[in-house]
């Protein structure tokens, strides 16, 4: 039997699937990132993991520990499967240092007061234990949030896009961090995001869920290489449409630019990224706009350049 099990679980909202029988198997310490756009059903897999919602069918085992829902249990949720989402509900009255060994009330004292120092020491935030939250940056709120929940020794824990107020750059040196300090722990930890490159600073395991389903399982390579639907494509670029097809697609950085032959299109806008120009052309014939990678930045706003691809590169979704 698998450590983490998650067994055709769904749930509808007044006759709405929010989310189709989903089923998952982890091993204790592994990592995996689910992706999925606003309403996907991210949340609702989460709260019914964490026992915090009721689900209409399916069964959530921790090793044989069945995961009780709110119908099943008086008081909902679990200590060894905490769930940390973008509302931290930190305590406002209450330093750092309290904020983590509150959770700890129950528990020997030496222990805990031990268990708190090396969590501070661990999240950088020793230097912070006697501020309140409102004296702390939007980082560091999230690491006390983190320490709050890592306090009971959970084994696995659930992020439900706690980074969404943190900048991309606060938010993937976070996610290093804690990556770091989840391994050390041995955690099983899921994260939801709608942000592939925020998914992939923790883990390669990936599933992305649309519409309430999981459409593709995999890690990076395989998704970007073979996509499924034109959803798990966009995560890792955009997506140009060839003209008079139905379904033909070809990402930016597989179509070449050539002074002649080819498809004939004029650039419309340029941009200065670190590796290329990001160019804006407009399909002569068809009229159709397309983004395509300029990497020796040879191209300006109004030139002609013609457009050609290796058919082994083209996407049918
Ligand atoms: N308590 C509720 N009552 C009614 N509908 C709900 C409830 N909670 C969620 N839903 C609906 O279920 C669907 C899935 O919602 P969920 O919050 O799980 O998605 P999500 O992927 O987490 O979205 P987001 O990224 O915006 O948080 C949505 O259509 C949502 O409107």
């Amino acid at each position: 039997m698998s450590y983490f099990s998650i067994s055709n679980v769904s749930k509808s909202y007044d006759h709405q699937p929010a989310l189709h029988p989903f089923s998952l198997e982890l091993k204790k310490g592994e990592f995996l990132a689910i992706v999925g756009e606003s309403g996907s059903g991210k949340s609702t897999l989460l709260k019914i993991m964490a026992g915090l919602e009721v689900q209409d069918a399916g069964e959530v085992f921790l090793e044989s520990m069945p995961i009780l829902n709110p119908n099943q249990k008086i008081v909902s949720g679990y200590d060894e499967i905490r769930l940390i989402h973008q509302h931290l509900h930190l305590y406002p009255n209450s330093t750092v240092e309290e904020n983590i060994s509150r959770q700890l009330l129950h528990y020997e004292k030496s222990y805990a007061k031990s268990r708190v120092e090396h969590l501070l020491q661990l999240l950088g935030l020793s230097d912070f234990r006697d501020r309140f939250p409102r004296q702390l940056s939007g980082g560091q709120k999230q690491k006390v949030a983190i320490g709050k929940a890592m306090a009971v020794e959970p084994d696995v824990l659930l992020l439900d896009e706690p980074f969404s107020s943190l900048d991309s750059i606060q938010t993937h040196h976070l996610i290093s961090e804690l990556k770091e300090i989840f391994r050390e722990f041995g955690t099983t930890v899921i994260f939801v995001t709608h942000d592939l490159d925020d998914a992939l600073r923790l883990t390669d395991n990936l599933i992305i869920l649309q519409k309430g389903k999981v459409v593709q399982k995999g890690t990076s390579r395989q998704l970007c290489e073979k996509p499924k639907t034109k959803y798990v494509a966009q995560l890792f670029s955009p997506i140009n449409k060839l003209p008079d097809t139905k379904n033909s697609y070809v990402r930016p950085a597989d179509v070449q630019l050539r002074t002649k032959g080819g498809l004939l299109a004029h650039v419309t806008d340029s941009r200065f990224l670190v590796h290329f120009n990001s160019l804006q052309v407009k399909l002569k014939e068809s009229g159709i706009t397309w983004e395509v990678d300029d990497s020796q930045r040879k191209y300006t706003v109004g030139d002609r350049v013609y457009l050609n691809w290796d058919n082994s590169k083209l996407m049918n979704l």
